[in-house]
């Protein structure tokens, strides 16, 4: 329970009708989760506008509404307040509600088209590893120290965002690393969070269907880095030449890591096997259990942001070094079979084409490499092509399969798919549109020391078809029917 007037500090009002100083009980923006006493946030959104629902929050007990446009109908029980943009009134509304938990903590945000998980999740376990009380809120799960609590999105909306860091700050954490996506930018969740760190991973092709032009996706991915206070610190992949962009207009201490060109965290690749890799660090030669070029990488932006949050180099690549990755993320699945089998969350085409590229680094050329891979749906459609063409392009058969249909035909996602094979490839290709059958299917079709990949699932534990979520599990199934062959 919060005074009005407080609720409202650092938002920059229109206008303003009615008690200032009432009390709010909750803080709402959808209008069917609207309680006697609650203060109801109208958000212009993708399939509906929060300003329709507004009277209908008000006869629901709402005693103040903020909204972009004040309705026509305008009822003497409720406080008005007409604001500029309400999505960003809402995030800086939560953060007050919840007392502003992102300034007690020490808060790193990720961002970038692929890399987030990986880096957010070894962030978390290596600072739990440095004995800190940590939060970590991430696609997979969120967490506070070793409790888990289940994620629906990559970044939560800013109630329940503000919410789980305020939990966070209740439990003692000193640190919490979290994921930012280019919708949650868009949609201003994390407006009125404070960062003390953000890191650029990488921009590549994905979620055109939501963004429209790349230009607008980078734009998106850009408001982390401009939001940042002067005491922050920006760490961008200065290999990506969006990384420059991210910096361009940041009052953030600008850092950069890289394999390649010059930077403030620079590593070499030593090797790169099955097994992990081998980076040399500031002059020193260290062993990472993390397998591909791609995951160099995300070691460096989480060495970078350690030691730019006052970590021990040494210390800090110690730990690193003894750590694993995240789940689903080019994960192993040991079977009794003589087939490497590996689950990877890959659904954009460079992610597919990072993977399979390392996979091609490992291999002696003797064996085969079967990728399975589908599409989600209700997602960019000019990834499919794309992912297919890839997927042909570096494996010796690929089985087409369903990823998340969700709304749509998954027949039609796996046909605009092959719209990217060549002819020439077809004859590698086998279409399955249920996921058990494809899984098994590659699993017929390897013999002994071939390798198989199945992607765009990772860590997923269900298949969203039309709404609902069906049990399944790409490792469990992957496991289980080579196991099942295997004797
Ligand atoms: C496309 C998208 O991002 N949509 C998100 C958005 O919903 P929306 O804009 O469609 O909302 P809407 O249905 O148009 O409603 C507009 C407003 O009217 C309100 N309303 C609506 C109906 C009603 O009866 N009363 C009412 O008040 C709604 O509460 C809302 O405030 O805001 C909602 C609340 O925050 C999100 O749950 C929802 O995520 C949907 C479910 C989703 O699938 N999002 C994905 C694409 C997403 O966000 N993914 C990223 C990760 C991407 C990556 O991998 O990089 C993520 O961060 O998870
Ligand atoms: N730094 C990287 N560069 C390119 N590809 C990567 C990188 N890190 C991971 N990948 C690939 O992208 C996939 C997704 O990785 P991860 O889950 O860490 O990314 P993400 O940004 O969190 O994705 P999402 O947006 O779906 O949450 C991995 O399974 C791997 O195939
Ligand atoms: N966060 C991503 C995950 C995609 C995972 C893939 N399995 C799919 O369903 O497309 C998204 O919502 O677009
Ligand atoms: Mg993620």
């Amino acid at each position: 329970m919060a005074e009005l007037r407080d609720i409202l500090y650092k938002v920059s009002l229109i206008s303003a009708s009615g008690d200032m100083t009432m009390d709010i009980k909750s803080v709402c923006f959808d209008s069917r989760k609207v309680e006697k006493g609650s203060l109801f946030v109208a958000v212009k959104g993708t399939q509906a506008d929060g300003h329709d629902f507004i009277t209908k929050a008000v006869a629901k007990g709402a005693v103040a509404i903020v909204c972009q446009n004040l309705p026509e109908e305008i009822s003497s029980s409720a406080t008005y307040v007409a604001v500029k943009d309400s999505a960003a009134a809402l995030g800086i509304i939560a953060s007050n509600f919840y007392g502003n938990p992102s300034s007690k903590l020490k808060l790193v945000g990720v961002t970038g088209t692929n890399g987030k998980t990986t880096i957010a999740t070894l962030l978390f376990t290596l600072y739990r590893k440095l004995g800190y009380a940590v939060g970590l809120l991430s696609t997979v799960e969120n967490k506070i120290d070793d409790d888990i609590i289940p994620a629906s999105h990559t970044t939560p909306d800013a109630l329940q965002l503000n919410e789980l860091l305020a939990n966070m700050v209740d439990r003692g954490c000193d640190y919490a690393f979290m994921e930012v996506s280019s919708h949650a930018l868009d949609q201003s969740r994390v407006a009125g969070v404070n960062f003390t760190g953000a890191i650029f991973s990488n921009i590549s092709h994905d979620h055109l269907d939501y963004h429209k032009t790349f230009d607008a996706y980078i734009t998106a991915k850009k408001k982390l880095f401009d939001g940042l206070s002067s005491d922050a610190f920006a760490l961008v992949n200065s290999d990506d030449k969006r990384g420059a962009i991210m910096l361009q207009n940041t009052k953030a201490s600008k850092q950069t890591y890289a394999l390649k060109s010059v930077a403030d965290f620079k590593a070499k690749m030593i090797s790169n096997t099955i097994q992990g890799i081998e980076l040399e660090i500031d002059n020193k030669n260290v062993w990472f259990k993390l397998i591909g070029d791609f995951n160099a990488y995300n070691l460096m932006a989480v060495y970078g942001a350690a030691v730019l949050l006052g970590e021990d180099s040494e210390d800090t690549l110690t730990a690193l070094s003894s750590l694993d990755g995240a789940e689903g993320r080019f994960e192993v699945v040991e079977t009794d079979a003589k087939i490497t089998a590996i689950v990877d969350y890959a659904h954009t085409p460079d992610a597919l084409k990072n993977v399979l590229e390392t996979i091609a680094e490992f291999r002696t050329g003797n064996e085969k490499v079967i990728t399975v891979v589908g599409c989600g749906g209700n997602r960019d459609t000019s990834k499919r092509p794309l992912m297919a063409a890839i997927a042909c392009k570096l494996s010796d058969k690929v089985v087409f399969t369903s990823d998340n249909p969700r709304d749509e035909d998954p027949e039609a996602i796996i046909k605009d798919m092959k719209e990217g094979i060549s002819p020439a490839d077809y004859k590698k290709t086998v279409v399955l549109v249920d996921r058990e059958e494809a899984i098994k299917t590659a699993c017929l079709l390897a013999g002994d020391n071939d390798i198989i990949l199945v992607a765009g699932k990772g860590h997923e534990k269900y298949q969203e078809i039309k709404g609902v979520k069906h049990p399944f599990d790409d490792k469990e199934v992957l496991g289980r029917m080579l196991n099942l062959f295997a004797n």
